[in-house]
């Protein structure tokens, strides 16, 4: 299967468990790689056919400021299932990096893979 991927997004948000984490925003740093059969866009050069990484880098903006959590990896599950429904991704892959989290690491964070990636046809049983 074809791959759409947005790279480095990088946000400000209310994210953390400790309670002086309620009261600030940090950076979070966003990879999403979104299973997608490109040809259907290239057919006809429309972007209506596609994933608009444009249009996803930004609702993952709205949607982690509208979903203050304490962990990551409730943000990773409700960000997963929101844009899988929204966009009607079968399968992604999503990172979130919190690079000010630990002084002594460049980034830590969380990475999950929802949804089924279907085999590509050149794979499939007849
Ligand atoms: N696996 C996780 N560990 C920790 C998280 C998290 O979201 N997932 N969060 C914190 C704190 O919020 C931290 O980022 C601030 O020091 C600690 N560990």
């Amino acid at each position: 299967m074809d791959k759409i991927f947005i790279n480095g997004l990088t946000i400000q948000c209310t994210i953390g468990f400790f309670p002086w984490e309620k009261e600030i925003k940090q950076t979070l740093v966003i990879d999403v790689v979104m299973a997608w059969d490109t040809s259907l866009a290239a057919l006809n050069d429309e972007l209506d056919k596609t994933l608009d990484y444009a249009a996803i880098s930004q609702a993952i903006e709205v949607f982690a400021n509208e979903n203050p959590v304490d962990l990551l990896e409730t943000l990773a599950e409700r960000l997963a299932a929101y844009l899988r429904a929204e966009f009607h991704i079968p399968w992604l892959r999503l990172t979130l990096g919190k690079p000010g989290a630990v002084h002594n690491a460049t980034t830590v964070g969380v990475e999950i893979e929802r949804g089924q990636l279907e085999q590509s046809s050149s794979n499939k049983a007849n």
